[in-house]
């Protein structure tokens, strides 16, 4: 395999002295975390000091590439003035703010924000003709980027500085102004993004002597319910051409990252590039490369929209000078891909289809979050009634189906509560769009019920050893092995250009070091699965993942074929019982006649022909099964949804059968 080719600064330590330590292999990926991603590819700190190899965006990019590969990188940014100091085990709870953002309509009244279906009351309210919709803020067409960030962006940044992860989502239908808050336009290029990364360097830069802090980003997307790295060099070359912004898939190289549960963290994505920063500049640089990654095009509504949503992960670590402790939080910024109905080309129908799936998901997981959180106010304010319970919902049902996109795999965390969450639901308000309006406000409204379950907590630094042995393990072998792809690359490269026919590709050489790299690979596997403690339900969620994606009309095939299969097994069982009951019967009624001396063998050749018999029959009942269940589907398709929760056949063992 070709080794990825990001160049690397030299490394500099808190003093400014090199370590003498290599860089890790730029093309190493490392696992992190979601809500508080634990490790730096390009980074490796210890308390009080730490040695940094930073990596600039491939020289392929103009925009990004010459200043920051030239750029020096310091490993902590020394804090100069004060951040509100609050305890290490203090907590925060609350609810989700919620905002709401109409996008303006030409030739609108300026004055009055009245719409042929709606009415913005107040700066908290919005009236439908049926009903009222009551937010924390409601934002009018007139009010620009810098009014929202200050209201929703800067309160989340200053808990981040208090050690509290922070997430932000945008949330509406397609063109409604989702990517143009998050990140401005053209003509206006502050949206929160660019803003709140400035506040934040700000912050940093201007911090008291004994904080020092590291800003480390990641930046993925999630297209058709799978995670790609939009900072992954491989991805460049084939995505820097004239199609990137067309709907044709462009991720031959890139490939999907997983995602999975952990103990510590809430989830982690495997594989995650981490690009530490030193400025606010050559942060959005990363995030400008990103975005150029990231997959758009053409909707009904909007010219260049987004086909995937797109989550940034800032994560701030904050190192205690005098006492040693280091505090990781982490600043998530999701613009969302937005809903739509269905278009007419096949692609964009599937990516829409996907889009709505996990829209779907996210709007299920915070209806069934608001409802149980209803229902346990509810509970508190009653004295009298059954005490609350924080994971019970009004039908005693405690099931949050996080699992069912990426999406609510990804922010699931978040909405657990171990993240202050703030969404800004956008709006076009013309009259065409009004039924995705009201799904909006719907989601709004719903959001605004949920509170975040448990206290926040922050997260203070508690790798254990044996973790960080394991992943120093996984790195190292991961790097033998490519090293090993590479060497063997070579030598067959060397061989199929060699006369003399030195390096054959039956080349003992190759085959030994064929023969260590699977066994490297063996390796890696199995560290990889003393990591992965929930390897079992990864496989069960991956195994849903291959029947989510079956188009509707095979897996309703699949769902009647398991059921029939199902049924079929239940009654061959029961079947096969009664003739092993017959038959026993039969032998012991042979025994007694044998023991009367009346034995005969016509009785043994009766008990064969009645098995023989049964045999038979037992076919004609399968196919009986078979076709019966056959028509049943054809008359009654069962959905999609159900198949992940059927239950398992019964076990079926040969001793049960004739
Ligand atoms: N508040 C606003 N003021 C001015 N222009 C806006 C506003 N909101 C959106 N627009 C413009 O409307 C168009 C669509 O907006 P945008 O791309 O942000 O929509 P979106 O919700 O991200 O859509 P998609 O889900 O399809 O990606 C853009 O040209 C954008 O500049």
């Amino acid at each position: 395999m070709i080794q990825k080719t990001r160049k690397t600064t030299p490394m500099r330590s808190v003093s400014g002295g090199s370590s003498g330590i290599p860089p890790p292999s730029p093309s190493l990926r490392t696992v992190s975390s979601f809500s508080n991603i634990r490790r730096s590819s390009h980074m490796r700190s210890t308390s009080g000091s730490s040695d940094v190899s930073s990596s600039s965006p491939p020289p392929s990019l103009p925009s990004t590439g010459s200043s920051l590969s030239s750029s020096i990188k310091t490993s902590y940014i020394q804090r100069n003035d004060s951040v509100r100091k609050i305890s290490n085990n203090e907590s925060y709870s609350g609810t989700i703010t919620v905002t709401v953002r109409v996008k303006p309509v030409p030739h609108q009244n300026k004055e009055v924000w009245e719409y042929s279906n709606f009415k913005i009351r107040n700066v908290e309210t919005i009236n439908t003709n049926n009903d009222e919709y009551k937010f924390d803020h409601v934002f009018s067409p007139h009010v620009d980027n810098f009014e929202i960030y200050k209201t929703t962006a800067i309160p989340l940044i200053d808990k981040l500085f208090t050690g509290f992860n922070a997430t932000l989502f945008c949330y509406g239908m397609t063109g409604s102004g989702k990517t143009y808050t998050m990140m401005g336009d053209n003509e206006n290029p502050d949206g929160i993004v660019p803003l709140s990364v400035s506040l934040l360097f700000n912050q940093v830069l201007n911090s008291r002597n004994d904080k020092k802090y590291d800003v480390i980003l990641s930046y993925l997307e999630i297209y058709n319910e799978k995670i790609y790295d939009l900072l992954d060099d491989d991805r460049t070359n084939h995505l820097l051409t004239p199609s990137r912004f067309t709907s044709t898939p462009s991720r031959l190289n890139s490939s999907e990252l997983r995602i999975r549960d952990d103990l510590e963290y809430g989830v982690k994505i495997t594989g995650l590039n981490e690009e530490r920063c030193d400025t606010s500049q050559e942060l959005m640089k990363w995030i400008k490369y990103g975005d150029s990654n990231r997959k758009t095009s053409e909707t009904e509504y909007n010219l260049r929209s987004s086909r995937s949503h797109a989550v940034i992960l800032v994560r701030l670590v904050t190192h205690n000078v005098i006492d040693g402790s280091k505090t990781s939080s982490t600043l998530t910024l999701c613009d969302l891909a937005g809903s739509e109905r269905a278009a007419g080309q096949q692609e964009r129908r599937k990516e829409g289809a996907f889009i709505n799936k996990s829209l779907l998901a996210l709007g299920t997981v915070i209806s069934k979050l608001s409802a149980e959180s209803l229902s346990n106010s509810k509970h508190v304010s009653n004295p009298m009634g059954p005490p609350a319970s924080p994971s019970l919902n009004s039908n005693g049902n405690n099931h949050i189906p996080y699992r069912d996109s990426k999406l609510t795999r990804l922010l699931q965390p978040a909405l657990s509560g171990n993240s202050a969450v703030t969404t800004i639901c956008t709006i076009d308000p013309r009259m065409e769009t009004y039924a995705e309006t009201i799904n909006t406000l719907r989601f709004a409204s719903r959001a605004k019920n949920v509170s975040l379950r448990f206290n926040i907590k922050k997260n203070l630094s508690t790798i254990s050893k044996s973790e960080v042995e394991k992943d120093k393990i996984i790195k190292e072998l991961t790097f033998r092995l490519e090293k090993q792809k590479e060497t063997i690359n070579d030598m067959k490269l060397k061989s199929s250009h060699d006369t003399s026919n030195k390096f054959s590709l039956d080349n003992p050489n190759i085959s030994l070091l064929q023969t260590e790299n699977s066994i490297l690979k063996k390796k890696l596997e199995n560290y990889e699965n003393i990591m992965n403690k929930d390897m079992i339900e990864l496989q069960d969620s991956q195994m849903s993942e291959i029947i989510d994606m079956l188009p509707i009309e095979i897996g309703a095939l699949l769902e009647n074929k398991f059921q029939g299969m199902e049924s079929q097994i239940r009654q061959f069982q029961k079947y096969t019982n009664e003739l092993e009951n017959k038959i026993l019967n039969l032998k012991k009624q042979n025994r007694s006649l044998l023991n009367n001396s009346t034995y005969s063998l016509d009785k043994d050749d009766e008990i064969l022909e009645l098995q023989k018999m049964l045999e038979r029959k037992d076919k004609i009942i399968e196919a009986f099964q078979s076709v019966s269940k056959l028509r049943d589907r054809a008359l009654k398709p069962i959905s999609q949804s159900n198949i992940a929760s059927l239950p398992q056949p019964p076990p079926i063992s040969k001793s049960t059968f004739l």
